[in-house]
C-alpha cells in the first residue's frame, strides 16, 4: 500500500503539491491523472524519497522509502522515460543493479524474458529505442519482485503492441495482489487499464474514486436517437426536459433524459425509431470537465474540431 498524508512540496514560490492525501490499495491498477504540471512526477518523487516534502508524509508499505531495508524488493519504480545512457548491455545493466541488492542472476534472466528483451539482452542498452528502453526500465522495476510498483508514463514511446503488453502486465501484477500506481496521459488507455483513479490538478486532489464513478460523475451521458421524424421528436423530447442537439449525420443527441424514457415518449407519440443508444461519456471528457480549472497552460478557448457537436 502507498500512503500520502498532507503532502506539500514547494519549489521557490511555486507550490507543486499541496496538502495532498490519498492511499493506493493493492490488488488493482490505480491510475494517476492530472494536466501537465499538476504535480504527478513530484508526488512520485516524494513517494520514492527522491525529494523531501516541505510538509506531510509519504510511506510505502508503512515505511518511508529511505527506511526500507531492501527497497527493490518492496517497491519498483519507473520514472519518466529517458534513454539509458549506458555502454553496458541490458543484461549487465540489470545484473549490476541486482548485485547492489543481493539479487541473483537467475532473476535477471527472468525479468529479461518477462519484458521480451531476450534477443537484445547482450546488446548495448545505450543504443536502445525509447520503447526498448521502457521495457528495460520496467525490467529494472520488477527485479526485486516488489509488492508495490510506481510507474510514471510507462507506455511512453511504446507501439500499440507494446501498449497492449504493458496493459496486460499491469493488470496481471495487480491481480497477483500487488499495488500498481501508474501515471499516464493516454486517457483511453487508462480507461481500460485502471480500476481506480487519483486525479490531481495544481497539486491538489480532485478525485479519488473508481474509474467508472469518475466517468459517471463528470462526463455527460447522452442518448443517440435516430428517427425519420427527428425534428418533431426533438421538440417532444425538449418539452419533456431533454436537451437535444443534432449531430452531423442527422442523429439526435439527447441529454437529461434516459433511454427508456425516450423510448416511452416516442411510443406514446407514435414515432418510429431507427436507433436508441445510450452513449457513455469517455474518461477523456470526464477528465477535461473536472480539470478544466486546473490546467496550468490551457488556452482560453480551445478550438473544437469541425463537426464536434459541443
Ligand atoms: N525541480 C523543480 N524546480 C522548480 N519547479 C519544479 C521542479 N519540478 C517541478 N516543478 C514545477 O512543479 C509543478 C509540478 O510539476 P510535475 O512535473 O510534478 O507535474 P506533472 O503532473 O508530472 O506534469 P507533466 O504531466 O507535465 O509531467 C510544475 O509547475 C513544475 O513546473
Amino acid at each position: 500500500m502507498i500512503e500520502a498524508k498532507n503532502l506539500t512540496k514547494r519549489y521557490g514560490d511555486k507550490v507543486a503539491v499541496q496538502d495532498l492525501s490519498f492511499t493506493v490499495q493493492p490488488g488493482r491498477v490505480t491510475g494517476f491523472l492530472g494536466p501537465n504540471g499538476a504535480g504527478k512526477s513530484t508526488t512520485m518523487r516524494l513517494l520514492l524519497g527522491l525529494d523531501r516534502p516541505d510538509g506531510g508524509d509519504a510511506t510505502i508499505a508503512g515505511r518511508h522509502y529511505p527506511d526500507l531495508p531492501r527497497p527493490l524488493s518492496v517497491v519498483g519504480a519507473l520514472l519518466e522515460a529517458r534513454a539509458v545512457h549506458t555502454g553496458r548491455s541490458a543484461y549487465n545493466h540489470l545484473l549490476c543493479l541486482a548485485q547492489t541488492q543481493g539479487i541473483g542472476p537467475a532473476r535477471v534472466q527472468e525479468v529479461i524474458d518477462l519484458v521480451g528483451l531476450r534477443e537484445v539482452a547482450r546488446k548495448r542498452a545505450g543504443g536502445f529505442s525509447l520503447g526498448m528502453g521502457q521495457r528495460l526500465g520496467i525490467a529494472a522495476a520488477l527485479l526485486g519482485d516488489p509488492s508495490v510498483l510506481i510507474l510514471d508514463e510507462p507506455v511512453n514511446g511504446l507501439d500499440p503492441e507494446g501498449i497492449l503488453w504493458i496493459r496486460n502486465l499491469m493488470k496481471y501484477l495487480a491481480a497477483e495482489g500487488r499495488t500498481v500506481f501508474v501515471s499516464s496521459h493516454l486517457m483511453n488507455e487508462m480507461a481500460v487499464t485502471a480500476e481506480h483513479l487519483i486525479v490531481i490538478g495544481r497539486g491538489r486532489l480532485i478525485a479519488d474514486c473508481s474509474t467508472e464513478e469518475f466517468i459517471e460523475r463528470s462526463a455527460e451521458q447522452q442518448v443517440v436517437v435516430r428517427s425519420p421524424d427527428a425534428e418533431r421528436l426533438a421538440a417532444v423530447l425538449d418539452e419533456e426536459g431533454g436537451k437535444t442537439t443534432v449531430d452531423g449525420d442527422g442523429a439526435l443527441l439527447v441529454s437529461n433524459l434516459e433511454a427508456p424514457r425516450i423510448g416511452e415518449l416516442a411510443a406514446a407519440g407514435g414515432f418510429v425509431l431507427h436507433e436508441l443508444t445510450p452513449r457513455r461519456g469517455s474518461l477523456e471528457e470526464a477528465f477535461m470537465e473536472l480539470t478544466r480549472d486546473s490546467v496550468e497552460y490551457g488556452t482560453a478557448s480551445a478550438p473544437h474540431a469541425e463537426g464536434d457537436p459541443r
